[in-house]
């Protein structure tokens, strides 16, 4: 599949749809940025006629003055379509049910009806000189003589590109090549299609289409939608580009920072193992794997993708599948040098931890590599001194933090959105003129029961160059935990960058 396809995102509208999830017009106007920088060149912003805030936030997209073109959702009646044209879009998204199990018992029309609904709307649009794109809703539980008569129908009328919805997800690949090919037969303008995920194989369906002809794919940031969801953009856009070699105008380095973007603000969390943008997606604990890998990535990952084409980076992970060439990269990484002996001993007690179901952090191996070695490895250029944090119903939560950096004492105060977020941002602002770094991730589960309860707090944080490093901590208190696993990890990554800047 040799050829260049174009690419049609819809987060801001059926991805919004996903249950539960509610976007702010500040929020799908900086999604809607980022999409643009992103290289996607038809973008959905919404559905005018369903609410007044819908219709100003589409309106406010349209006006951004993108790249890409800003398109509307709209029922094939005369209010939805003149709420797109009163938003100045680009493109009218117009659709109807064209299944016999919708048309019956949703809209209630016959299918003499439903042709003329669609056709007028298509004109309509095309007399207001705006694109037009027509879905034949449920196209693919549509018989199939009725569905090529409505798309010709819509044809004749001027529309500019029709869309083949598979609404509930029910194709099968082959099916779905086979849907489109019979479409693309018989219809002259463009093909799109929109999958969804019902059975988890939205993104199959969607490569099926577009090799049958399709030229258009609807896709969503992190496979976010109606259900299931629809197909994810990510994976659409590397399995064209990498495996079938086609193109899109997508800039794929931007790929994390959008998925990134996308959980933060929808709150719908990307499992580790997502493919290519989730936090494992070219990570690697086992040892053989990571020997390979370290010798030439290519030998245990896919090659034809790279961490770097898609904005992530490789993460080799110690832990209970771990071998000796990972873990002596890591303490060499940290400045460490060992025996054999010295090294076969690091690897059996981090194994002993990781067997009792512990996470390994840089912050575990380091320490094991002290006791192992019978040293202090590294100076802690950070003490904490004292901390404390108000919060309440009526209080803003504040933090206060004191320390010894080096030979100074250092002290900040800063407020968060709770006692967590206040003592992170105190830390991060006491340590400021030292040196930069951010918080990652942040991970807190309780490990007893009760309120009472050990809690453990997982931290990875970040410099400037994008090195991370993770630390652990564990108390009663989740602010105390958080601000010590912090300070160890940023005392770690002080470490790591005395021997970077000495290399
Ligand atoms: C597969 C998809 O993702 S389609 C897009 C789905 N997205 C959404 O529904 C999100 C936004 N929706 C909304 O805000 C509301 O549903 C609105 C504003 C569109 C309509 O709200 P309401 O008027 O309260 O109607 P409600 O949502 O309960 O029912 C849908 C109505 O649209 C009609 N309808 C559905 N599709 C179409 C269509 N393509 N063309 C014409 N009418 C349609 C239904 O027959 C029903 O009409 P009725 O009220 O005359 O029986
Ligand atoms: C509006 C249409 C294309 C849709 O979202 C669907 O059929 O799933």
């Amino acid at each position: 599949m040799n050829t260049h396809k174009t690419i049609f995102d819809t987060t801001l509208r059926d991805g919004e749809q996903t249950p539960g999830v509610s976007l702010t017009n500040e929020q799908k106007l900086k999604i809607a940025r980022q999409l643009d920088k992103l290289g996607v060149d038809v973008l959905e912003a919404g559905f005018p006629v369903s609410s007044d805030g819908e219709r100003q936030n589409v309106r406010a997209i349209a006006n951004e003055g993108l790249s890409l073109d800003v398109c509307g959702l709209a029922r094939v009646l005369t209010k939805d379509l003149d709420a797109c044209i009163d938003c100045n879009v680009d493109m009218i998204h117009t659709f109807v049910s064209t299944s016999d199990i919708q048309r019956i018992h949703t809209i209630k029309k016959s299918r003499e009806e439903v042709v003329a609904m669609a056709v007028n709307a298509v004109e309509y649009i095309k007399d207001h000189g705006v694109k037009c794109m027509f879905s034949a809703m449920d196209a693919t539980r549509t018989d199939l003589d009725y569905l090529i008569e409505v798309y010709k129908a819509v044809e004749g009328a001027g529309c500019d590109i029709i869309n083949v919805p598979d609404t509930v997800g029910i194709m099968a690949p082959s099916s779905m090549y086979q849907l489109v090919k019979n479409i693309n037969n018989e219809v002259n303008i463009p093909i799109d299609v929109h999958c969804h995920n019902d059975f988890g194989i939205a993104v199959a369906n969607s490569l099926m289409a577009a090799e049958a002809g399709a030229s258009q794919i609807q896709v969503t940031i992190n496979g976010i939608g109606e259900r299931a969801g629809n197909a994810n953009l990510a994976e659409v856009v590397m399995c064209l580009h990498s495996i079938y070699g086609a193109k899109t105008n997508i800039n794929t380095e931007y790929l994390l920072e959008t998925a990134k973007m996308v959980e933060n603000y929808t709150g719908i969390h990307m499992p580790a193992n997502t493919p290519i943008v989730g936090d494992n997606a070219f990570a690697h604990e086992s040892g053989i794997h990571t020997h390979g890998v370290l010798e030439k990535s290519d030998t245990f990952e896919p090659g034809i993708m790279t961490p770097e084409m898609v904005g992530h980076k490789r993460r080799i992970v110690i832990g209970k599948h771990a071998g000796k060439h990972a873990v002596k990269k890591s303490l060499e990484d940290m400045g460490i040098e060992t025996t054999e002996e010295q090294l076969d001993e690091i690897l059996i007690r981090i194994k002993d931890i990781a067997n009792k179901g512990k996470r390994i952090c840089d912050a575990d191996l380091h320490a094991v590599a002290s006791a192992v070695l019978g040293r202090n490895l590294g100076n802690e250029t950070i003490i904490l001194k004292e901390f404390s944090v108000m919060t309440g119903n009526l209080t803003t939560p504040t933090a206060v933090v004191r320390a010894k950096i080096g030979d100074e004492e250092a002290v900040a105060s800063n407020f968060g959105v709770g006692p967590i977020d206040a003592a992170l941002k105190a830390v991060e602002l006491m340590i400021g003129g030292y040196t930069k770094v951010k918080v990652r991730d942040f991970s807190l589960e309780a490990i007893t029961g009760g309120s009472d309860a050990l809690a453990e707090v997982t931290i990875s944080v970040e410099d400037e160059h994008g090195r991370v490093v993770s630390a652990q901590s564990a108390s009663a208190d989740i602010a105390t935990a958080s601000v010590d696993a912090l300070i160890t990890a940023i005392n770690i990554l002080l470490e790591k960058k005395k021997l970077w800047s000495m290399e």
